[in-house]
């Protein structure tokens, strides 16, 4: 792996070497300009808490998400209310936001029933979603991989003719909670099928956030082999506290869509022990400490996560938040 350049300034406080460096050079890599943020919040967010969130404070979230400068928030997902009973006001949701012009409301749809349902209620965008491990892909959604693909080859076609993009995640990308390990070829060759289907992006989950930046990078390069970059995402999960630092070995090896979670919600029902995703706010942070653009407001951003956090009765996982609330 390429090694960065650490750039140390002690007379400087942090905020103070920040102020003069907009942009940190890594040494030896060319990071993108501009990173497309993917807010998975209102989804995966919420779609693993016990209690059922109000609709009403979906719609709340998603209106107000869409005031930062977003310009993608996934808003639910098309499944069936029997497995994941969180999302069963999917036709609500859909209906009730208010969609802001330039911004993307894609939503999660496993098969037909699930596409034809959204597309009724005005669904631009869809993702399906399949796993790299035979064991996920059964306890998620109910098929092994090879069925999973020819329900969503289903979706690829009726979307072709309703003139749907559909994006693709490939969950367990770097580990499986039944499975352990799981082999870069073997996600290479799910990302690959996805991508030939027709999806024009594939987000590649790091599911239960065991993911390091070594196990990234081989990933990433087994899966380059076989996808272009500029049609990769990453969606990481922080259990272990590495979703930065993969996140920023992914963008030094030119991937420059990331998913993220305002402050730092999620988990997926059938990943038992995955924390949130990575919060949005600290992504950002990042984003614009390295001089990259991403069009978000971060105090719009934080007072988002503010938001739900009160709404959810608990403190935001988010550490810039954190940091911003004692300022
Ligand atoms: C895929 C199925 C539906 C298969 O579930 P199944 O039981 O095999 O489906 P089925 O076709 O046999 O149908 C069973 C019942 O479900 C209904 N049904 C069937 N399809 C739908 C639908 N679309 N919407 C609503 N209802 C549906 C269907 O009508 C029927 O109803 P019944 O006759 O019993 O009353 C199920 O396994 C399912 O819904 N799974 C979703 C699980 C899920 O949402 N997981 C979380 C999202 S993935 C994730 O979080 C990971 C990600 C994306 O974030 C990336 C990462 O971090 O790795």
């Amino acid at each position: 792996m390429r090694k960065l350049q650490v750039v140390l300034l002690p007379h400087l406080s942090v905020s103070q070497a920040y102020k003069l460096h907009p942009c940190w050079n890594m040494q030896g890599t060319r990071l993108p300009e501009y990173v497309k943020i993917v807010e998975v919040g209102p989804r995966d967010g919420l779609q693993n808490e016990k209690q059922i969130v109000p609709t009403s404070v979906k719609v709340d979230l998603i209106n107000r998400l869409s005031e930062t400068g977003l310009s993608v928030i996934e808003a639910t997902s098309f499944v069936s209310p029997k497995w994941v009973p969180q999302m069963g006001d999917h036709t609500d949701v859909m209906r009730d936001i208010r969609r802001h012009p330039g911004v993307n409301y894609p939503v999660l749809t496993p098969n037909l029933k699930g596409f034809q349902s959204a597309i009724a209620v005005g669904a631009k965008e869809v993702a399906i979603f399949g796993a790299a491990s035979e064991s996920f892909s059964k306890k998620n959604i109910n098929c092994t991989i090879e069925e999973s693909l020819r329900r969503f080859d289903e979706v690829m076609k009726a979307a072709k003719v309703a003139n749907i993009p559909v994006r693709a995640y490939v969950s367990c990308v770097l580990g499986c909670p039944y499975e352990g390990k799981i082999q870069p070829e073997a996600v290479a060759e799910v990302a690959k099928k996805m991508y030939s289907m027709g999806c024009y992006e594939i987000s590649l989950g790091d599911t239960i956030g065991v993911g390091t930046p070594g196990g990234m990078q081989a990933m990433l390069e087994a899966v380059t082999r076989e996808v272009p970059v500029s049609a990769l995402a990453v969606h990481c999960h922080d259990t272990y506290g590495q979703a930065l630092a993969n996140i920023l070995t992914a963008l030094q090896m030119g991937v420059s869509v990331v998913d993220s979670s305002v402050a730092g919600l999620g988990g997926c029902p059938y990943a038992k022990g995955a924390s949130g995703n990575v919060a949005t706010e600290d992504v950002v942070y990042m984003l614009h400490g390295l001089g990259i653009r991403t069009g978000v407001d971060l105090a719009k951003l934080t007072s988002v996560g503010s938001f739900i956090s009160a709404a959810l009765g608990r403190r935001t996982s988010s550490k810039v938040a954190q940091a911003m609330s004692k300022l």
